[in-house]
């Protein structure tokens, strides 16, 4: 898996870029994407999902483009995304959500619909697939959004926040799951979460005011930590210190 972003701009105004000419490449495994409020992670994660489009630059996976029409549906089911809040449709039950999701994505019912179970069953909620989705916890709807990103066989999924909310035993259920799930699908984590950091993912990245200041590897990230950083709080002193450095 290649995920290319080549000199991408965006604003949601005219006068302010979020982004300008950011240009970032994703390799396989799972990359966390660090950065405080408003650093532009969601807008990118946006971009990627062909959610929003830059003013100027693009986006490949693989070498494909959402350029046209027919590689856009192509490049759009190698792509799953869960966006910050995943909701229930109202009067599905959770296989169907999950089936919904992945004929929106161009499969046949027939295919999205055998997928669904399967994926359902990937995140834990085999139990529960003709439950409403209006019927379960916030830590089984995130789940849910994870199979809805699953079931059409997603290269690389993107998860804005995924953890935001969920208590501790939940957030480690969330763990152990993408620990699970990496082993054959790329994932790319915005999260202001930096605990679990060094035990779930591969790559980190740090961006701030659009600006990536580290691209690199997990043990890479904590070296940079302060030398009087308290052991079970490296990468959060690692974060604070790339933040704070002047651009
Ligand atoms: N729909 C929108 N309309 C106008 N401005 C927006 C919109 N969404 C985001 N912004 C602005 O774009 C900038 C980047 O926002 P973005 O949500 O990408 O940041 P973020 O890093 O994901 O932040 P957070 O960690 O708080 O979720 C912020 O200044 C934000 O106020």
């Amino acid at each position: 898996m290649k995920l290319e972003i080549s000199h991408c701009a965006f604003g949601y105004r005219r006068t302010r870029r979020v982004l300008d000419d950011l240009s970032l490449t994703f390799d396989s495994g799972c990359t966390v994407l660090l950065g405080p409020n408003g650093a532009g992670k969601s807008t990118l994660l946006g971009i990627v999902a062909t959610a929003l489009s830059p003013a100027s630059g693009h986006v490949s996976l693989n070498g494909l483009t959402p350029s046209s029409r027919k590689s856009r549906k192509e490049y759009r089911k190698a792509v799953g995304w869960l966006p910050q809040h995943v909701k229930p449709v109202a009067g599905l039950k959770l296989r169907e959500q999950v089936a919904y999701a992945g004929w929106l994505k161009g499969m046949s019912r027939r295919d999205a619909w055998d997928s669904a179970a399967g994926a359902l069953h990937r995140v834990g909620l085999a139990e529960l697939t003709n439950r409403s989705g209006r019927e379960v916890s916030g830590g089984q709807l995130r789940r849910l959004g994870i199979a809805q990103t699953l079931v059409h066989g997603a290269e690389v999924v993107l998860m804005d926040e995924p953890t935001a909310g969920l208590d501790p035993h939940q957030r480690g259920v969330f763990r152990d799951l993408l620990t699970e799930l990496s082993e054959d699908t790329s994932f790319i984590v915005s999260t202001h979460q930096t605990e679990d950091l060094a035990d779930i993912f591969d790559t980190v990245i740090v961006l701030d005011e659009g600006i990536v200041r580290y691209q690199g590897t997990v043990p890479r990230f904590l070296a940079e930590a302060p030398p009087d950083a308290a052991p079970g709080r490296l990468a959060e002193a690692a974060y604070i210190g790339y933040i704070s450095r002047e651009a």
